[in-house]
C-alpha cells in the first residue's frame, strides 16, 4: 500500500466537501450503519485522544495519526469510534501545536461534533495531562457539558476499539478509580546487563501489556497529574502507574480484543487499511429491477460469491423498506438487462449522495450489463464506455467507486456458468480492493 502522506495543506483525494453538508453520524436515531449497543451509563463520561506525537518509528514525514488511507486520516477511524458512543458526552483531541489548524480542518472536513482541540506537550504524560485539565474548562463553542465523572484515555492511533470494550472500561473506572486494557505478552520480557548481556528473563505468564483505553475518575486523573513528577512527565509511559502511585487508586486491569492494537510503525498502517477494506467487504446487495434475466442472475451470482465469502442480499429495487441498504451497506450491484442501462446507474448515485453516506468510506456500485445476443444485434451497442467512465469519475469526486462488468449470456450452460463465475470474481475483488484504478473501467466476464 502506499501510504499517502496527508498534504498539510489539502488532501486532493477527499471528496468534494461542498457537496456532502455533513458527515453521516451513527448518532441519527434509524439511520445508523452502527445499532447503538442501548447500554445505559448514567454519569457523564469524557475521552482523551493524545495526538501530540511526531509518529518517529513510522520513518514517515507525516505524523502517523494524519496519514491517510481510503481518504481519510488515521485520526478520524479513531474519532468515529468514539462519536458513534451516545453516552460519551465529549470528545479532546490532543495535537501539537504545529497541527492544530491542520486537526481543526479534518474536524470540520468530516463533520466530527462532540470533538475539541487542545495543544499537546513534548511527551505523551504531558499531552495527556492538557487533555484532562482541558476537561475541567469551558470550551468556546461547547455547550456547558458536566465536568466528566470517568474520563477514557486512549490513544489516537488506536483506531479499532469497539463501545463494549469502551463500556466495560468505563464502569470499572467508576468502580475503582481506574481500569485499563491488558494483552497476553507476544515476546517474552529480558533484563539485561549494563554491558548488554542476559540478566535474567521474567516468567511471561505472570505479565501483561498494558493497552489502551484506559479509565478514571476524573479526581483520580486530575490528582495523579497535580502530585506526579518532573521525571513522570519527561520519561514516563503509563497513566496507571501515576494512579497507583500517587493517589493509591490500583487499576482494575480487563484482558481487552487484539483489536486494541497501536498503529507504530509505517507497516502497521497498511494493517489498519486492510482490516477497514475487509470489514467494508463483507457483504453487498444485488439490484435486479425485478426482471427475470437479472434475477436468474443475481440468483447464480450468490451461489458462485458464497464461495467468495461476500454474503449477497438480492433486492428489486432501493425503494420503500429496501431503502435501508442505502443506510446500511457498502457496495451495490446494479444489473441492467435494458439498452438504455446507465440511467439505473444514475438514478442508484443520486440515492447513494442523497443518503450521504459516502463520506465515512468509500462505497462501491458495481455495474453488471447483461446483454443477451440478440438484444446486442437489436441495441447495436451497450452504453459507450466513454459515457460510463464519465458518470464514474463525476461519482469518483463524491468518493463513490463505479465499475462495469460485461456480461453477454450464452446458451451453452457450461459457458454461461463460467461467465457468472467471472462475474463473481471480478465483484469480489473490486468490493475487496476498491481500486481507484480501475474506476469507469468495463471489465469483461
Ligand atoms: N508528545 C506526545 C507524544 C505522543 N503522543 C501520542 O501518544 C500516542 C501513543 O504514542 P506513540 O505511539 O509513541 O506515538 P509517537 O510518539 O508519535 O510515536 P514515536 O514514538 O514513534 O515518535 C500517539 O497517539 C501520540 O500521538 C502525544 O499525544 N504527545
Ligand atoms: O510507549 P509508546 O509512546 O509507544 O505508546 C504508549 C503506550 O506505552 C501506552 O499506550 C500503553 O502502554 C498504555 O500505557
Amino acid at each position: 500500500m502506499e501510504v499517502n502522506d496527508i498534504n498539510m495543506q489539502s488532501d486532493n483525494c477527499e471528496p468534494d466537501r461542498a457537496a456532502h453538508p455533513g458527515i453521516f453520524l451513527c448518532r441519527e436515531a434509524g439511520k445508523s450503519d452502527h445499532q447503538p449497543s442501548g447500554r445505559c451509563v448514567d454519569f457523564p463520561v469524557s475521552v482523551v485522544l493524545p495526538a501530540g506525537g511526531s509518529g518517529e518509528r513510522t520513518g514517515l514525514q507525516t505524523p502517523k495519526q494524519f496519514c491517510s488511507f481510503l481518504g481519510r486520516p488515521l485520526i478520524t477511524y479513531t474519532i468515529q469510534a468514539f462519536e458513534r458512543v451516545l453516552w460519551i458526552q465529549s470528545i479532546m483531541v490532543v495535537v501539537a501545536k504545529e497541527n492544530m489548524d491542520l486537526m481543526t480542518d479534518i474536524i470540520q472536513r468530516f463533520q466530527h461534533r462532540k470533538v475539541r482541540v487542545v495543544p499537546g506537550g513534548s511527551t505523551r504524560h504531558r499531552s495527556i495531562c492538557n487533555g484532562v485539565l482541558a476537561l475541567g474548562e469551558e470550551g468556546e463553542g461547547t455547550s456547558a457539558m458536566e465536568r466528566p465523572k470517568v474520563v477514557i484515555i486512549h490513544d489516537a492511533v488506536r483506531p479499532f476499539v469497539e463501545e463494549d470494550f469502551l463500556y466495560k472500561i468505563a464502569m470499572a473506572a467508576k468502580e475503582q478509580g481506574a481500569a485499563g486494557a491488558i494483552r497476553p505478552l507476544v515476546s517474552t520480557v529480558i533484563a539485561t546487563t549494563s554491558e548488554g548481556y542476559l540478566d535474567h528473563s521474567l516468567e511471561r505468564a505472570k505479565y501483561r501489556a498494558s493497552e489502551m483505553p484506559q479509565g478514571f475518575t476524573y479526581d483520580v486523573i486530575c490528582q495523579a497529574y497535580q502530585r506526579c513528577s518532573e521525571s513522570d512527565f519527561e520519561f514516563g509511559t503509563e497513566c496507571l502507574h501515576l494512579a497507583l502511585q500517587y493517589c493509591g487508586t490500583n487499576a482494575k486491569l480487563i484482558e481487552g480484543p487484539p483489536t486494541l492494537w497501536k498503529v507504530t510503525y509505517k507497516r502497521d498502517l497498511a494493517a489498519a487499511e486492510s482490516i477497514v477494506k475487509e470489514t467494508l467487504s463483507r457483504s453487498a446487495c444485488i439490484i435486479t429491477g425485478g426482471s427475470t434475466q437479472a434475477v436468474t442472475l443475481a440468483d447464480a451470482l450468490q451461489k458462485a460469491v458464497g464461495a467468495l465469502d461476500v454474503e449477497l442480499d438480492v433486492i428489486p429495487d432501493l425503494m420503500g423498506d429496501n431503502a435501508r441498504y442505502l443506510l446500511k451497506e457498502w457496495n451495490f450491484i446494479q444489473v441492467s438487462v435494458s439498452t438504455s442501462c446507465l440511467s439505473e446507474v444514475e438514478a442508484m448515485l443520486g440515492a447513494l449522495e442523497a443518503a450521504n453516506r459516502a463520506l465515512l468510506h468509500p462505497l462501491v456500485v458495481i455495474w453488471v450489463h447483461f446483454s443477451s445476443m440478440d438484444e446486442l444485434s437489436v441495441s447495436g451497442r451497450v452504453a459507450e464506455p466513454a459515457a460510463i467512465m464519465d458518470l464514474a469519475s463525476t461519482a469518483k469526486l463524491r468518493n463513490i467507486l463505479l465499475y462495469g462488468i460485461q456480461l453477454h449470456q450464452s446458451k451453452e450452460a457450461e459457458r454461461w456458468e463460467r461467465s457468472v463465475l467471472r462475474v463473481a470474481e471480478i465483484a469480489s475483488a473490486l468490493i475487496r480492493d476498491r481500486s481507484p484504478a480501475l474506476v469507469g473501467q468495463l471489465l469483461q466476464a
